[in-house]
């Protein structure tokens, strides 16, 4: 997989430098590209954004970079994501279908947005998809950005040294992942469950599951259509 990401905070997305895209990139199977968005800009004062037409509040991100930038990067045929409040709340069954992509291209608003005109034209050549984090609302789409790389790159087939690790997690199979122990068995007068040291595997698959289903049922009733 190769992910670009254009941005007028290119530093902000320092942290994908970090281990975990960073043992992906080294076995082969991914490539991140951050960009300067003002790289694509020619005035003097490398301009990005301007005042929105019909006036209001804010400015709005130009789309003349972005396109420059969209034809450089050669996005025909890629998976554009822009990242904004209004778009489709990312989630795990989402980040699973983009974990497929052979490239994903993260245009990264600021501002007011992006003019509407450069997610428009971005169809006729890519895949687009409008995601946000959740109902809330950043200041850009760098954090965005960020979260929905490392939630994607982890599900890359051979990028997470134990793929087991993927199976028993939060939200891959619906519900809220059981509550997890390990040594020593008594701490500051906690006990792990006895369950846990018996060693029957088929009880403590039991327990993990009710664990898991009584949590979901407490703090996630949404997940079981409650
Ligand atoms: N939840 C989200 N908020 C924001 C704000 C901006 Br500005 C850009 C993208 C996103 S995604």
């Amino acid at each position: 997989m190769r992910i670009d990401i254009l941005s007028i905070f290119p530093d902000y997305l320092a942290p994908l430098e970090l281990s975990l895209p960073g043992k992906a990139r080294a076995k082969g199977l991914l490539e991140i590209h951050v960009h300067d968005l003002r790289q694509w800009t020619h005035d003097r004062h490398n301009t990005a954004d301007d005042t929105p037409y019909g006036g209001g509040a804010g400015m709005v991100m130009k789309p003349e970079p972005f396109g420059e930038a969209f034809d450089e990067l050669e996005i025909d045929g890629a998976t554009v994501i822009f990242t904004t409040p209004s778009g489709e709340v990312f989630n795990q069954e989402l980040a699973r279908e983009l974990s497929t992509r052979e490239r994903i291209v993260f245009a990264c608003g600021r501002y007011e947005g992006i003019d509407q005109r450069v997610i428009d034209h971005a169809r006729t050549r890519a895949e687009v998809r409008e995601i946000s984090l959740g109902d809330y609302v950043l200041n850009g789409g760098e954090v965005a950005a960020l979260a929905i790389t490392e939630a994607v790159v982890r599900l890359i087939p051979g990028f997470m040294g134990n793929p087991d690790s993927l199976v028993e997690e939060s939200h891959e199979d619906g519900l809220l992942e059981y509550p997890s122990y390990t040594k020593p068995a008594s701490w500051r007068g906690l006990d792990v469950p006895d369950v846990l040291l018996s060693g029957h595997h088929g009880e403590i698959a039991r327990w993990r599951l009710a664990q898991s289903e009584e949590r979901t049922r407490e703090r996630r009733p949404d997940l079981l259509g409650e």
